[in-house]
This record gives structure tokens, C-alpha cells and sequence, in this order.
């Protein structure tokens, strides 16, 4: 009987922390060029792209990974309310959305479908998300866990030998 083969965590197939933050280094790189994105992140952490990737491989990671960025950097809530009051357009967002996928290429993560589905799903998810805290009426910031994302309909195309 042939063994199971354990499907990677989404993380894993990225290529784990250090491709994440090959990704985010490169994507502030371009975001603090553009002429619509650079105001927003004028005052920018010199570490955010750091803790950005730290947010993303907590997202990614699955159900039993480390959860470092709750624990360093204060979850959901202390994400949630750097955005408050920020007045994110969507031109903005999408800009954001743009430069993010090109940087993914950029740095090589992986361009298999199952993969770029997944990572587009979050990303479209997370950012939307991110507009509707910085506008007039943000919803509350509750206790919520960070977000785990999975392969859900489109779980990564392994050969069985
Ligand atoms: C999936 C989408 C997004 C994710 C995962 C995300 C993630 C984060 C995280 C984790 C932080 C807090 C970092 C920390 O201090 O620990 C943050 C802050 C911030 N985000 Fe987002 N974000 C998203 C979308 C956006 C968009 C679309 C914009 C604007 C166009 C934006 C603008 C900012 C700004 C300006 C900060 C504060 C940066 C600083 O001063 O250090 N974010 N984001």
C-alpha cells in the first residue's frame, strides 16, 4: 500500500519564512517609489517589511505552526489597528495588490496555480480588509485570531511517484 504523502502547509510550498521576506523586502523596496503608495508609507517602520512576512507566514504557516507574530507583534488587533484612520482608496489598494504580485515574481516564489490562487485569495481578502479598518467607519477591533489560510479548492498538484 503506498504511504500518504502529507500535503505542505502553504508556507512550506512558498519556501518558508526567508522567501516571505525576500518578498515583502522587495515589494516596500518598489511601494516606496510609487507616487500613490509612497505618501501612505511615508512613516514607515524601517522593519515593517520584516513583520509584514512575520504576518504572512503566521497566515500561511497552518493550524500548528508557530504563531510568532501574535506573540511578538500583538495579533490581529495591533494589525488591525495600524490602519485605522489611514483613508485607503482603492486606487491605493489595488496599486498595493499589483506591486505585491509583481514582486512575487520578482523573487521567484512559486507560480504553480494551486499556489497563486491561494496567495491572490488572502491577498484580495486581507486587503479589502485593510481598506474597510482605515475608513470612517472601521468595525471594532476585537480579540480575533490572526487568519489561517489553506489550500481549500485548490490543494498543490504533487505527482504520486
Ligand atoms: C493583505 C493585505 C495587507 C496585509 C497582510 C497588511 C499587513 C500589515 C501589518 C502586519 C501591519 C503592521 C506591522 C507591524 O507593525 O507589526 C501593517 C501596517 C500598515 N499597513 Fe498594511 N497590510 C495589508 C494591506 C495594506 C494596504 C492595502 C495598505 C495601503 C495601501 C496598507 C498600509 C499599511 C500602513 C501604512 C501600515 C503602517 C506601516 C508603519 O508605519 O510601519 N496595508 N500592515
Amino acid at each position: 500500500m503506498s504511504e500518504q504523502k502529507r500535503t505542505p502547509s502553504v508556507l512550506e510550498w512558498a519556501g518558508g519564512p526567508q522567501a516571505l521576506e525576500r518578498l515583502t523586502t522587495a515589494f516596500y523596496d518598489h511601494v516606496l517609489k510609487d507616487p500613490l503608495l509612497a505618501p501612505v508609507f511615508a512613516g514607515m517602520d524601517s522593519e515593517h517589511p520584516q513583520h509584514v512576512a512575520l504576518w504572512l507566514a503566521e497566515v500561511f504557516g497552518g493550524p500548528d505552526a508557530p504563531r510568532h507574530y501574535t506573540e511578538e507583534r500583538g495579533g490581529h488587533p495591533h494589525m488591525a489597528r495600524q490602519h485605522l484612520g489611514r483613508g485607503i482608496t482603492e486606487e491605493q489598494r489595488r496599486r498595493w495588490v499589483a506591486l505585491l504580485l509583481d514582486a512575487a515574481d520578482e523573487v521567484g516564489l512559486p507560480t504553480d496555480p494551486e499556489f497563486r490562487a491561494v496567495f491572490v485569495y488572502y491577498i484580495e481578502w486581507g486587503s479589502r480588509m485593510a481598506l474597510v479598518y482605515s475608513g470612517e467607519n472601521p468595525p471594532p477591533i476585537d480579540a480575533a485570531d490572526v487568519p489561517r489560510w489553506s489550500w481549500n479548492q485548490t490543494p498543490p498538484w504533487i505527482p504520486s511517484s
